[in-house]
């Protein structure tokens, strides 16, 4: 199995980069693991409780299962991966059964911070955008895609977000073995990746 990590700072187009590399390879080939799946579970608390998580802070991430599910994954057996709802800001209860594949990508804000995580990775991606164009697609996707209002967006990005970014993903940049430059749709680098991917299928 060969397990791709992408990471890179919200807004950057890991999502966005991940299904254009799907788009063109055959149908059941490849795996994704979303980090966003393995926020921590957080039904002890309330709403408005909720609310106040940092979570662009890894202590949000139940970084412990996600390892458990990558582990056995390798072994070649499948995992319950859970949905989660940044609507409630908590899981769902649901779970999507993840087959193992030939090919596994994870991809997170902060995959590449744990150490033990990232040295599962065969290939480590980071993909770069300005921090101006990740706020702009951040508002439109949130407003749009997540329930929330501009007030609430930029409070975010001013209080958690940009500090937790320039200390635990922006420094990630050195363990990559790609970065990929996304202010710009980049075609090109997603061919590459395709290309390395078709390999191994
Ligand atoms: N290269 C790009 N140029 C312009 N908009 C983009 C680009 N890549 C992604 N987007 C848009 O930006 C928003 C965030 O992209 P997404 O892939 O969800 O980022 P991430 O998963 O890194 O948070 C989406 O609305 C997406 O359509
Ligand atoms: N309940 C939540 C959980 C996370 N977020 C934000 O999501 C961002 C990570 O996801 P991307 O798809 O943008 O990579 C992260 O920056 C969190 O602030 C949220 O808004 N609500």
């Amino acid at each position: 199995m060969l397990i791709i990590g992408i990471a890179g700072g919200t807004g950057c187009g890991k999502t966005t980069v991940v299904n254009t590399i799907l788009n063109e390879l055959p149908e059941g080939e490849v795996g994704i693991i979303s980090q966003d799946s393995y926020y921590k579970d957080t039904s002890h608390l309330n709403f408005d409780e909720r609310v106040q998580i940092n979570f662009d802070h890894p202590r949000s991430i139940d970084f412990e299962l996600l390892m458990e599910h990558l582990t056995i994954l390798k072994t070649g057996k499948p995992i319950d991966q859970p949905v989660y709802s940044f609507v409630k800001h908590n899981r769902t209860g649901d779970t999507i059964k993840t087959y193992p594949r030939k090919v596994m990508i994870v991809e997170g804000i902060l995959i590449l911070s744990h150490p033990e995580i990232r040295d599962l990775f065969d290939i480590k991606i980071f993909v770069h955008a300005d921090s101006d164009e990740r706020l702009i697609r951040r508002l439109k996707r949130d407003i749009n895609e997540r329930g929330r209002n501009i007030d609430e967006v930029l409070n975010r990005y001013q209080t958690t977000l940009k500090p937790m970014h320039q200390q635990f993903i922006e420094p990630m940049k050195e363990y990559a073995d790609i970065i990929i430059p996304n202010n710009k749709y980049n075609t090109v680098a997603v061919d590459i990746v395709r290309t390395i991917i078709n390999e191994k299928l």
